[in-house]
């Protein structure tokens, strides 16, 4: 069976409207998405373009490649990819480009626009979602966060794709806690791995269960999409739920003076403490509209 996505060409323009998500003169419908629990009305798209149609016929290699090699890579929930098939991984990722995924630098959603009220909304587009890992593109806006948030038991790869974005990560110090520190608000210490900014096309970045910035907080500097591969995705029902967190000052007891990071090696510590779902971690999703992929084996 040919597992195909719908494509019916590139994004054009990530606008919103009342039930629907504006994709140039096509209309689709959001898609319902796990982080938002609107209600959501499919709508046929608006206009198809024979060269839209067209692009429906188009495999994009690149994604191909990535997604057999994550067939191959994530082979079921507890499962951390060896260091060789991550490094493969990342070789194809790292040759990814925009149009392999059916967007464009040229596309308006990535022009410089005036300043969004507010905090601008993240829109993501699933292109695969089994039980071993996912393949999901997300689109920013321009100052559009991603809140600081885990990835239990999971290993991401990120492929920026276009745009700037300012990447801020941690990762546990340990999980029974530093017991000489302790934090007003049960936290738990953090090391800081990485806090600043990068720009497409840049390498891919990895995080595993606990380590290479397992928590982290995306910001768009400017529009941007990233291309992330989830292996395995969360799941409530397996244990891996998404938290949320902020930083907190800690107190540390041995000198009694409030401290705003916890140096130990030249390093960078943090506390943090887990929140409620922000509202600004809510999502829209969109019907992912680029080069299908083929499941041979579906
Ligand atoms: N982990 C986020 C996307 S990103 O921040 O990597 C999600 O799957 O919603």
């Amino acid at each position: 069976m040919i597992m195909t996505v719908e494509s019916s060409g590139l994004v054009d323009q990530i606008t919103k409207s009342d039930h629907a998500v504006g994709i140039g003169d096509k209309v689709i419908a959001k898609k319902r998405c796990v982080k938002k629990k609107a209600r959501l009305q499919l709508k046929r798209p608006a206009v198809r373009h024979q060269a839209a149609a067209a692009a429906a016929a188009v495999v994009s290699t690149t994604l191909q490649k990535v997604f057999d090699s994550c067939r191959r890579v994530f082979k079921g929930a507890a499962a951390v990819p060896c260091a060789a098939d991550v490094q493969n991984l990342c070789r194809i990722l790292d040759g990814m480009i925009p149009e392999d995924v059916g967007l464009s630098k040229d596309l308006q959603f990535f022009k410089p626009k005036t300043e969004a009220e507010g905090t601008p909304r993240v829109t993501s587009a699933t292109i695969y979602k089994g039980n071993n890992f996912e393949l999901c593109i997300f689109f920013l806006p321009a100052s559009a966060v991603i809140p600081l948030h885990n990835h239990p038991e999971m290993t991401v790869f990120s492929k920026l794709l276009l745009g700037t974005m300012h990447i801020k990560s941690y990762d546990w110090v340990d999980p029974l806690n530093s017991d000489f520190l302790i934090s007003p608000s049960k936290s738990r210490l953090a090391k800081l791995k990485a806090n600043r900014i990068f720009t497409a096309p840049c390498d891919t970045s990895v995080l595993y269960p606990t380590s290479g910035g397992n928590i982290h907080e995306f910001t768009a500097i400017t529009p941007c999409a990233f291309l992330d591969v989830i292996g395995p995705p969360y799941s409530k029902d397996d244990g891996r739920d998404c938290s949320y967190y902020k930083e907190t000052p800690c107190i540390n007891l041995l000198d009694r003076e409030e401290i705003e990071e916890y140096k130990a090696d030249g390093s960078c510590y943090r506390w943090l403490e887990e929140i409620e779902t922000p509202k600004e971690s809510e999502m829209d999703g969109i019907e992912y509209m680029g080069p299908k992929i083929i499941d041979s084996t579906a």
